[in-house]
C-alpha cells in the first residue's frame, strides 16, 4: 500500500496510466538500437491521494540517479508568453515583497533560463539561483550548484545571508525530500521573509482532464487545501495564492513563517473552492480517471481513422506531457509518423518509449502534415499565431486537453 511521503498515511490510489519511461529520456537513434538505452527503465505513472493531508502525488518512486540532471533538455524561455510571464513575475516580485528593503536578497530554486532572477538583478537585488543542473542560461545570475537542503542553505547564508524572497517555478512539484527542502528554506529564508512558488494546480488538472500533466518530474499535485497543510507542518502559513494562466493553468501560493502575516482573502475563498467541488473526493478523483480513458479512446480512434484514409499526421512540440500521450494511449511513429520541436538537446533524437522522430521546426512545413497533433497544448495560442500559415494552407490541429477535438 503506498503512503504519504510527507505524513506517512495511506493513498488512495484514484489514477493509473500504466508503465512509463523518463519524459526527458530522448535517446538516438543509434541508442535506441543499442537495449540499455536511456529510455528503457519503466516506472508506473500511478496517482493517489493522500487520506490525511489531502496531497495528490505519483504513488512509485522514481530512483534518483535515474533521473538526467546535466543535459537536462528542458529551457523555461522556450516560449515566449512564458519569457514574458517571468519578467513580469520579476516586477510582481519587486513590487510586492522587495520594495522598501535595505540590500534585497533573492533567491530561485531550480532557475533554469533565469529570466526571473536576471530581471530582479536589473534592479539591484542581489541574486543567487540554487540549480542542482548548474545550468543557467542567463548572463550574471550566480548559481550554487546544489539541492535546497539545510545544509547547502547554511552555506549560501553564512556567505550571503538571509533572503527576503525565495521563489520557485515548476520545481517544488518535482523535489523528491520535501522535508530537507523546508528545513533549507527554514535557515535560507529571513525571519519576515516570503516563500512564493508556482506549480500545475491539481483543480485544473481535474477539470481539464490534463491527464497528461501526470509524469515523473510531477510527483506532487497540489491544491490551496494541500499546501496549507504541508505549510503548516513545516512552520509556514499559506497568506496568498493567485490563479495563473500560463502551463493550463497554475496557482502560484505565498508562504510565510508561522505568526509572521495573515492569509489574504483569497486562499480562504479558494479553500472553500476547493472542498465545495469535493477535489479530495474518491467520487470526483473516479470520474476524471473515467473521463482520462475516454480521452484515449477517442484520440487512438480519430488517429486511426486518420492513417486508414490516407492522411499525414505529425506531432507539434515533444513536451514532456506528450511522453504521457503516447505511452498512456500507445502511440508510435505508426499514427504519428514524426514530432517537430524547437529545442535543439531533443532534435535528431526520438522521443522517450514511443520513439517518434523528432526533427527541427522547419521541417513542419516541408511539406505541412494534413493534421498536426499539439503536444503543448498549453502555448496553443502562441503555437496557432506563429504557425497560421498551416492553418491557411488547410491544416488541422488536434487537441485532446480537455477532449478530443479538430480545429
Ligand atoms: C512554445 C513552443 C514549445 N515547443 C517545445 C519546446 C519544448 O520541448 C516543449 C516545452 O513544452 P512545455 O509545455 O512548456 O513543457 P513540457 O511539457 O515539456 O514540460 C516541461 C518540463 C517541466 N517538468 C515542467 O513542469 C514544465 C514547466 O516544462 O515544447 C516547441 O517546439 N515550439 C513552441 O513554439
Amino acid at each position: 500500500m503506498p503512503t504519504c511521503r510527507i505524513c506517512g498515511t495511506p493513498l488512495h490510489t484514484f489514477l493509473d496510466l500504466g508503465h512509463h519511461p523518463l519524459s526527458s529520456a530522448f535517446p538516438t537513434p543509434a541508442e535506441a538500437r543499442r537495449g540499455d538505452a536511456c529510455d528503457a527503465f519503466r516506472y508506473r505513472l500511478a496517482a493517489g491521494i493522500c487520506e490525511r493531508c489531502a496531497l495528490v502525488q505519483l504513488t512509485d518512486d522514481i530512483p534518483h540517479e535515474r533521473r538526467p540532471y546535466p543535459g537536462y533538455p528542458y529551457h523555461s524561455s522556450g516560449s515566449s508568453v512564458m519569457r514574458e510571464h517571468f519578467r513580469a513575475t520579476g516586477r510582481h516580485l519587486l513590487r510586492t515583497e522587495l520594495p522598501g528593503r535595505h540590500a534585497p536578497f533573492a533567491v530561485e530554486v531550480g532557475c533554469t533560463d533565469g529570466v526571473v532572477l536576471r530581471t530582479l538583478a536589473d534592479a539591484g537585488v542581489r541574486t543567487l539561483a540554487f540549480e542542482p543542473s548548474g545550468y543557467t542560461g542567463a548572463e550574471g545570475v550566480r548559481v550554487h550548484r546544489a539541492f535546497l537542503t539545510a545544509a547547502s542553505a547554511r552555506e549560501a547564508v553564512a556567505a550571503e545571508g538571509r533572503a527576503q524572497v525565495v521563489y520557485a517555478a515548476n520545481t517544488v512539484c518535482d523535489i523528491a525530500d520535501l522535508p530537507g527542502f523546508f528545513a533549507g528554506l527554514g535557515e535560507l529564508l529571513a525571519p519576515d521573509g516570503v516563500f512564493v512558488f508556482e506549480d500545475p494546480y491539481f483543480g485544473e488538472i481535474v477539470g481539464r482532464t490534463a491527464f497528461d500533466q501526470f509524469y515523473d518530474e510531477h510527483r506532487y499535485y497540489f491544491t490551496a487545501t494541500s499546501v496549507r497543510a504541508l505549510a503548516e507542518r513545516f512552520g509556514f502559513r499559506l497568506i496568498g495564492i493567485e490563479r495563473l494562466s500560463v502551463h493550463g493553468g497554475q496557482l502560484r501560493y505565498t508562504l510565510a513563517r508561522a505568526g509572521r502575516r495573515p492569509p489574504n482573502r483569497a486562499v480562504a475563498e479558494l479553500l472553500a473552492e476547493e472542498a465545495a467541488r469535493g477535489l479530495t473526493d474518491p467520487a470526483v478523483l473516479a470520474a476524471f480517471a473515467g473521463r482520462v480513458d475516454g480521452v484515449r479512446k477517442d484520440l487512438v480512434a480519430l488517429l486511426e481513422e486518420l492513417r486508414a484514409t490516407g492522411r499525414t499526421v505529425a506531432g507539434y512540440a515533444a513536451t514532456a506531457k506528450s511522453c504521457t500521450v503516447t505511452a498512456y494511449c500507445g502511440l508510435g511513429p505508426r499514427l504519428v509518423p514524426y514530432v517537430c520541436d524547437s529545442t535543439p538537446a531533443k532534435q535528431g533524437r526520438l522521443t522517450p518509449g514511443a520513439r517518434i522522430p523528432v526533427r527541427a521546426p522547419g521541417a513542419f512545413a516541408a511539406p505541412y502534415p494534413d493534421y498536426a497533433l499539439l503536444f503543448a497544448w498549453n502555448h496553443a495560442a502562441e503555437i496557432m499565431a506563429k504557425e497560421r500559415a498551416f492553418r491557411a494552407a488547410g491544416g488541422r490541429w488536434i487537441r485532446y486537453v480537455p477532449d478530443v477535438r479538430v480545429v
